[in-house]
């Protein structure tokens, strides 16, 4: 190895594998603490009264920041003004802080209101939306990196890793964050997640001195400074009027709309309609990262040597449906169901990123690509912050009185002296045994099913604007 690194570090395929195993980890990290509260729902709620609208202000805030004040746009800007080792380790620094901040929500459990928000709610969730800037942009710094490091090498491998590592850190919080918050309290999963974001800080450290070292090498300067995935604001115009590009942002905003707002709902469906205890709550969503680490690799080698891009979206499409109407179906009721459903989830959810991705190019030109990434992921954002909110409004509007008994009850708890714990605890016992009632989901799903039906007809509308213009979404990548 130390003649490679003598000769190019790039050039050795052991650095570049150091290389993609540290920001492969500092992706997990992110993606881990992403959804460390989601399988939370129903304690969250039992504990500290969040009705669902709070829920979704919460889970949310993923946009407000990134959507609002354009955040992702200026850390594509940084990106490539600052390069990638300030923005790295920028974005490492910025998702650490949103995660104190978040922590210090649930373990000072502030009082009183700002700006008519229930200060924990508002805190909780300007964490949150600070962090999302930080995992955000880290997500863009990666992709920018391995095009560093593997262009031209095994890079379509390295991406793949790199997104299974990130959906490896999503299924450890599914399945951990609910089993140490019932041994021990809410506020310990968010914190052990906060100090692994600190880990990740340190390997992205720890990558930008082996990228200084690359770059003193001189060979990097030239790739580095390949401006064909740079974001510039001059080339919005020239995207915004291809139609394919809409096609594909708008086909991203209704599918990942319908997809990662089920991390932060479906372990709540599976406690409210399967009867799932709240412990356990994220194992049946879990087995959707799992799932989807296994197959995008091979749908994406699908793609790559058979083609059919716009074919393979439809299909992602309607497996969605399906799985958003089991869900959604009343007498679908038991866990049988709720497994099934997330294995076709898992299949769709599969089939849909691995052939969006890889056709970007094919719809725009080379020197736009960084630009229409960013805008896609600006899109895409818009609803990973409308739809949480959504769902939570519409499920406090379809209950009721539901979580005004769940108050009473928690209000009576309280008076008595209990922790919030105690008190989480105590209201699930109740909601078990049925001496309160739990949330119907019911009417709510739909807003799932109606995504997956307008992403099913833009992913049609897609294949049309193919057989138009001529992208070559039906043929294969590999010549
Ligand atoms: N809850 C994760 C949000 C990640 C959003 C990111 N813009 C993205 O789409 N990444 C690609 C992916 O498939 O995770």
């Amino acid at each position: 190895m130390t003649e490679a690194i003598k000769s190019s570090l790039r050039d050795s395929k052991t650095a570049r594998w150091v290389v993609l195993i540290l920001v492969s980890l500092a992706m997990l990290t992110a993606y881990l603490f992403m959804e460390i509260l989601s399988p939370l729902k129903t304690m969250v709620q039992n504990a500290y009264g969040w009705d669902n609208s709070q829920w979704g202000i919460v889970t949310g805030a993923q946009g407000y920041l990134n959507v609002f004040a354009g955040m992702l746009i200026l850390g594509g800007i940084i990106l490539d003004k600052m390069g990638i080792r300030f923005t790295a380790i920028t974005s490492g620094i910025v998702m650490l802080g949103g995660a104190a901040l978040k922590y210090y929500a649930f373990i000072a459990e502030p009082g009183g209101d700002i700006l008519g928000i229930p200060s924990q709610v508002f805190l909780a969730a300007s964490g949150f939306a600070i962090f999302c800037v930080g995992a955000e942009t880290a997500g863009i710094t990666v992709s920018k990196i391995l095009v560093k490091w593997f262009k031209g090498k095994e890079l379509a491998l390295s991406m793949g890793l790199e997104m299974a590592s990130a959906r490896l850190g999503s299924a450890l919080a599914l399945f951990g964050s609910p089993r140490i918050a019932a041994a021990m309290d809410i506020p310990t999963p968010i914190m052990f997640a906060a100090i692994l974001l600190l880990v990740g800080l340190i390997l992205f450290l720890v990558y930008a001195m082996m990228d200084a070292k690359y770059d003193k090498e001189g060979e990097a300067v030239a790739s580095e400074s390949d401006s064909s995935d740079d974001f510039k604001i001059s080339d919005i115009g020239h995207i915004i009027k291809n139609p394919g590009f809409w096609y594909i942002a708008l086909l991203c905003l209704l599918f990942y709309s319908a997809v990662f707002p089920f991390y932060k709902y479906g372990p709540d469906l599976m406690v409210n309609k399967y009867g799932v205890d709240p412990a356990k709550a994220g194992d049946i969503p879990g087995w959707l990262p799992i799932g989807t680490m296994l197959l995008t690799p091979v749908f994406g080698t699908l793609y790559d040597r058979k083609g059919k891009g716009a074919s393979i979206m439809i299909l992602g499409a309607i497996l969605l449906i399906v799985v958003h109407l089991i869900y959604w179906t009343p007498s679908l009721d038991t866990v049988g169901f709720a497994y099934l459903a997330v294995i076709v989830l898992g299949i769709g959810f599969s089939l849909v990123p691995s052939a969006m991705w890889p056709s970007v190019p094919k719809i725009v030109e080379d020197r736009y690509l960084g630009t229409s990434y960013a805008l896609i992921f600006f899109i895409q954002n818009i609803g990973l912050m409308g739809i949480p909110i959504l769902v939570g409004k519409v499920l406090d509007i379809m209950n009721p009185g539901v979580s005004d008994k769940l108050d009473a009850a928690r209000e009576s708890l309280k008076a008595q002296g209990l922790s919030a714990s105690e008190v989480g605890d105590k209201i699930t016992e109740m909601r078990i045994a049925g001496d309160l009632p739990n949330y119907d989901y019911t009417n709510t799903w739909l807003i799932f099913v109606g995504l997956t039906i307008a992403a099913l007809f833009l992913a049609i509308m897609l294949k049309r604007q193919d057989k138009k213009s001529g992208y070559g979404l039906e043929k294969p990548n590999m010549a």
